[in-house]
């Protein structure tokens, strides 16, 4: 342990066990009893409806809510409360995380595989959407655009959002500007596991959602695991829980900077974990320094402490060995502080979002520079990407075949048929070229 409360490493000491447990994240040790609590919470939005989410909203949140709907009087509200600047803030982030993800979006696209084959790929919006912004430690307006954006883009015209209430019983009026900003209208005031179920398996003020998106703590995201492995439930987005950032520093990165981006994925929850990777001992420690000097006056330092008491700085021998260990734990955000970051980009395997150079803070992609911040948690990177239109999309694949083309193609199809065995597949090809020969 070091003064900044994180673990310091020396990676190469260490054997292929040791490794492991280094990389390891906070939210795995807690899974069991998570998943306990998250059962029964299910359990108990499915059988009771809206009379569960009242229970639950009472325990967890701590508040009574007799409608869940946000009405139309609290959105004109918002809109009359929420400070101009902000709202133009919110309009700004939005127009360019919209640039960003418009340019991603896939295309429609047909092909003939043969002569009077042709194959096509068709994109669909997925019929009702439901987001989840999170609200529990901090409302995450940011969270809404991220989501609400690609929905729109998508074409999804269902679009529902939960989030958790205030002690007010209301919602905070900047997450219900930004919704107003992405075209959704009906948002609901239930958080944590029991919004992931009434969307999954609607009650009767939350309408049942084809899919479910969104960010959230470890109830939320073990909710979200759990639904979308019963026979009946929806499909998520990804698993995107507790936040993580891995900074890779070299020697000329200035430890200042390091500091503020580890504290700014730090100060998000108890449960955050930030690693800075480093080939040289002396920045490691100029980091630990304006780590101490930052949190005196950081108004989440409580939070921030307790992520960095399960954080790690992890010394290697040389910069390539940072890659190795960040393609390892595949981070949610990777920070290159290194001289020549678009050098080494190559080497990146496993990551939610990279971030390039000294000047390129996490929190820009947090708010606005476009790119979707609502990424894969846990290791997940290594296997599923961030947000983007495409998953608020199904894509369908059509072929349209004449007799030339059957006639072209319609051999091999027979006998791939017959050598499975499936001869109702070989006279499906066959009855045809017998009619057109
Ligand atoms: N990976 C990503 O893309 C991404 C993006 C944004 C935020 N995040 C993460 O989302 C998380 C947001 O968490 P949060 O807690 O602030 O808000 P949240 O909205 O996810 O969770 C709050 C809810 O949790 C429920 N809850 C609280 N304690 C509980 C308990 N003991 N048992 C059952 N339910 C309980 C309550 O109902 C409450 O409404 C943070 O960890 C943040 O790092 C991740
Ligand atoms: N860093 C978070 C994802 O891990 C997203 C966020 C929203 N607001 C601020 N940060
Ligand atoms: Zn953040």
């Amino acid at each position: 342990m070091s003064g900044a409360g994180w673990q310091r490493i020396d990676w190469n000491t260490l054997d292929a066990r040791a490794r492991a447990d280094v990389l390891r994240r906070p939210a795995q040790s807690a899974c069991v009893e998570v998943h306990a609590s998250v059962e029964r919470i299910l359990a108990d939005v499915r059988a009771r409806g809206d009379a569960a989410l009242r229970a639950l909203t009472l325990q967890f949140d701590d508040v009574t809510i007799d409608d869940f709907a946000v009405g139309e009087a609290e959105f004109a509200r918002a809109m009359g409360d929420v400070d101009a600047d902000v709202q133009a803030a919110i309009d700004d982030a939005a127009r360019r995380i919209e640039t960003f993800h418009r340019a991603g979006m896939a295309a429609p696209y047909a092909v003939d595989t043969a002569p009077g084959v042709r194959c096509e790929r068709v994109l669909r919006p997925i019929g009702r959407v439901g987001l989840y912004a999170p609200a529990g430690s901090a409302p995450l307006p940011s969270t809404v655009l991220m989501l609400g954006i690609p929905a729109q883009l998508a074409g999804c015209t269902d679009t529902i959002l939960c989030t958790p209430p205030g002690k007010d019983g209301a919602v905070d009026p900047v997450l219900l500007v930004a919704a107003q900003r992405c075209g959704i209208a009906r948002v609901f005031k239930v958080g944590g596991a029991q919004a992931i179920a009434a969307m999954a398996f609607g009650t009767e003020s939350i309408p049942r959602c084809d899919k479910v998106f969104g960010p959230g703590n470890a109830y939320v995201t073990e909710a979200k695991r759990i639904v979308s492995m019963q026979g009946d439930g929806p499909a998520i987005d990804m698993p995107a829980g507790p936040s993580e950032v891995l900074v890779i520093a070299d020697g000329g990165a200035d430890p200042r900077f390091v500091a503020a981006d580890l504290l700014s994925q730090a100060e998000h929850g108890r449960d955050s974990q930030v690693l800075l990777v480093s080939d040289d001992g002396a920045l490691i420690e100029a980091v630990e320094a304006a780590l101490q000097a930052q949190l005196a006056t950081l108004p989440r330092r409580a939070i921030a402490r307790a992520a960095l008491a399960q954080s790690r700085a992890i010394q290697v021998q040389a910069l390539a060995d940072a890659f190795d260990v960040s393609n390892a734990y595949a981070p949610e955000h990777l920070i290159l502080a290194v001289r020549t970051p678009r050098a080494w980009l190559p080497r990146v395997r496993a990551a939610g979002s990279v971030f390039l150079g000294d000047f390129s803070p996490e929190a820009i992609g947090d708010y606005c520079s476009g790119t979707n911040h609502v990424l894969p948690t846990g290791g997940a990177a290594r296997a599923i990407s961030g947000l983007s239109v495409a998953s608020f999309q199904t894509a369908i694949t059509v072929q349209c075949v004449d007799p030339a083309g059957l006639s072209a193609i319609g051999g091999t199809a027979m006998i791939l048929a017959r050598a499975e065995g499936l001869e109702a597949h070989a006279r499906a090809v066959g009855v045809r070229l017998e009619a057109t020969a």
